[in-house]
This record gives structure tokens, sequence and C-alpha cells, in this order.
């Protein structure tokens, strides 16, 4: 299929494209939960604004899935290792509902014991990060997730590529708005915001990867043809890049970003690693309210002249998403349709 492409076109409503990515992940061999699960995350990263993990990866999903290289039919074993840690083997499928799985054991720990764990390995995650932590500061609860991806990001100080994209996500409720969330690769941009600026035809600002030499270059495609990506911030980048590979790896007994091979799945997209949250419930800790605190620190941010928190973007693109529906390009729409099978 060619390139889902940007304009501008018809509206759905988040539950029209909630039931039409279902539609494609069932007909591409998923269970029914799966299917589901992946659905409403993909259309809640659309309805947000966050394309580069929006209806963009659906064609990645799709030959993933034709490929053979991940099973759309995984049933997660959710072991109940220690009083605050939980793990799960997702069975070479899907992060999301392994998550999905771990989630009342996971937040009852959280509960009990002030904080609790949560280590997905054998999984793979294609997605946006911010929808597996939102929702626990939504309940008051405080959540911070790592995933590790593919290698293509050069450590500071070294030749070649070997860290994943390796993003980290946060959330934590405050009194008076929505939950503080942000959401950052740890390399300099996101792989996906590299393959749109390709696809688009644009050059990326200075400073985001290196081609083949490993000369820094602008050039989008000599990133992805046998160049690479720089972490951001240099060495702290990096070193929060290999905290990532610590964690989600190492910790969970997923692969690090450099241990699978998908040279026998031609298609084959989504990085098969691991995944780890630590979930705290904030009642446990001493002193304040902490809803009250981190409003605090809101009102204060913004008193020194903040205008945009992270989340703010996400929000206002929800609520018009909300107010007047998702806008899908047609050429994209009909892509999806046609993937559908309808
Ligand atoms: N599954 C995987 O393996 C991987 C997934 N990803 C995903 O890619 C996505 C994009 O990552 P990345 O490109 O690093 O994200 P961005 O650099 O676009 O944004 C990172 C965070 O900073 C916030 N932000 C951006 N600009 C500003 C600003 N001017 N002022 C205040 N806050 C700001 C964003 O909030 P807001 O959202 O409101 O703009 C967001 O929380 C993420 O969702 C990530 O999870 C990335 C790598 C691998
Ligand atoms: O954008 C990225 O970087 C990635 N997203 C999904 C998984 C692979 C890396």
């Amino acid at each position: 299929m060619s390139a889902l492409s940007d304009r501008a076109g018809s509206t759905l409503s988040f539950d029209a494209l909630v039931s039409l990515l279902e539609k494609i992940f069932l007909r591409h061999g998923t269970s029914a939960e799966v299917a589901r699960t992946l659905a409403e995350n993909c259309a809640g990263a659309e309805r947000d604004g966050a394309h580069s993990h929006g209806v963009f990866r659906i064609p990645g999903y799709v030959s993933t899935l034709n490929s053979g290289w991940v099973n759309g039919k995984a049933v997660p074993a959710v072991e109940d290792v220690a009083s605050g840690f939980v793990a799960v083997d997702a069975a070479n499928g899907f992060a999301q509902p392994a998550l999905a799985a771990a989630r009342p054991l996971l937040v009852a720990k959280a509960r009990s014991a002030g904080i609790a764990v949560l280590a997905i390995r054998n999984s793979h995650h294609f997605a946006a990060l911010w929808p597996d932590v939102e929702p626990f500061a939504y309940e008051g609860l405080v959540a911070l997730s790592v995933v590790n991806s593919m290698t293509c990001v050069v450590p500071h100080g070294a030749d070649r590529p070997l860290f994943g994209t390796n993003p980290i996500a946060f959330a934590a409720p405050r009194a008076d708005g929505e939950p503080i969330v942000f959401d950052l690769a740890t390399s300099a941009i996101a792989h996906g915001d590299v393959q749109i600026a390709a696809r688009k035809g644009e050059l990326l600002p200075p400073g985001m990867g290196v081609d083949s030499l490993g000369q820094p270059t602008c050039d989008p495609k000599a990133i992805l043809e046998g160049g690479a990506l720089l972490p951001f911030g240099g060495h702290k980048g990096s070193a929060l890049s290999m905290m990532v590979e610590l964690l989600a790896a190492a910790l969970t007994g997923g692969n690090f970003s450099f241990e699978f091979d998908w040279s026998n799945h031609p298609g084959a997209k989504t990085p098969w690693t691991g995944q780890l949250l630590i979930v705290i419930d904030p009642s446990k800790a001493a002193g304040q309210n902490f809803a009250e605190r981190s409003q605090e620190l809101v009102r204060q941010m913004h008193a020194v002249g903040l205008r945009r928190l992270p989340g703010d973007r996400r929000h206002r693109e929800r609520s018009k998403s909300n107010e007047r529906g998702i806008v899908l390009e047609e050429q994209t729409l009909a892509q999806l349709r046609e993937l559908a099978g309808q």
C-alpha cells in the first residue's frame, strides 16, 4: 500500500475511527480484544494530534501482522511476582494488551503498597507512550513508563547506532485541570517524524541525525537509508536512553534494541522489546495533598510566563476533535477503508 498522506478532508467521530481501525486489525489476524485495544490507542493518538503514532502507523501494523513477526492473537501471561512487582510475558504480542491484562493487579498493588512496578517482556510497542500513563493520573496515581525500540540512535560519543528512540512518559494528577503528562523520545526526533518529513520532502533542523558516513545531515532520507539519529541533548539524552534500555529490557527480560533480528520477516516494523511502568499512589506519601501541590507548581510556572505545558497542545487537539470530529485526508480514509475490506 502506498504511504498515507496528510491533506485534510473527511471528519470521523472517535467511535467511527475506532471501529474502522478495529476492522483492519481483525482482518489482518488479531484477536477481537487486541483489535479493540490497538484501535482505541491509535485513534486516541490521531484524535490528540499525535500524528507520528496515529493512523500513519496502520500500514506498518498491517505489514508487520502479514509478515508473521508478531502474534496478533497472543494471550499475555500475568505473573504476581512480589508485593510491589507484577510481570507479564506478552507472548510475542503487542504491549498494550499486556498492560491491560496486568492493570487491575498493578493498581491494587500500588494502592496497597504505595508503589508497584510492571515489567512487560516479549512485547511489541509501536505506539505513543502517553496513552499508557495518562489513565493512571485520571485515577489519582502517578505513573512513569519507558519502552525501548529498535537500533537507530548513535550513543553520544560513539560511531555507530545502538540505542532505540526509547521514549519516557510521565503522568501526574493535578487538582484543577488535566493531569500533567509528558511523553518524549530520547532521540533528537522520533523515527516516525523522520519518516513523515521524508514523505513530505521536507528537511529536518540541524542536529537530528547523521548519514551513512556518520556526517551530520538534515536530509531525512539520508538518515533512514543507512544513516542514524542522535540522542537529544548530547550526553544527557544518551544517558537517559541507556537507562531506558536497562529498565525496559534488562530489568524486564525483554530484548535490548539491538537484540532482535527481523530480517527474515520483510515488512516487520514493530520493535520486539520490553516496557517498564512504575505506578505510585501519592495518597500514601507524607505531607500535603499531591494534586494540590502539582497545581501549585503549575500556577507558579504560569506566573513566570510559561504559556504551554507538555500535554496542552494534545488536549487542545482532543477538544477540537471531540467538537468537530477527527479530520482525515480523503486518500487516507480511502486507504484505511480498503485495508478494512470496505
Ligand atoms: N513506541 C516507541 O517505541 C516510540 C514511541 N515514540 C513516541 O513518539 C512520540 C513523539 O515523541 P517526541 O517527538 O519526542 O515528542 P515531542 O518532542 O513532540 O514532544 C515531547 C513532549 O514535550 C511536549 N512539548 C513539545 N513542545 C513543547 C513546548 N514548546 N512547550 C512545552 N511542551 C512541549 C509535548 O507535549 P504535547 O504532546 O502537548 O505537544 C510532549 O509531551 C511520543 O508519543 C513517543 O511516545 C517515540 C519513540 C519510540
Ligand atoms: O517514532 C519512533 O521512534 C518509533 N515509534 C514506534 C516504534 C518504533 C520507533
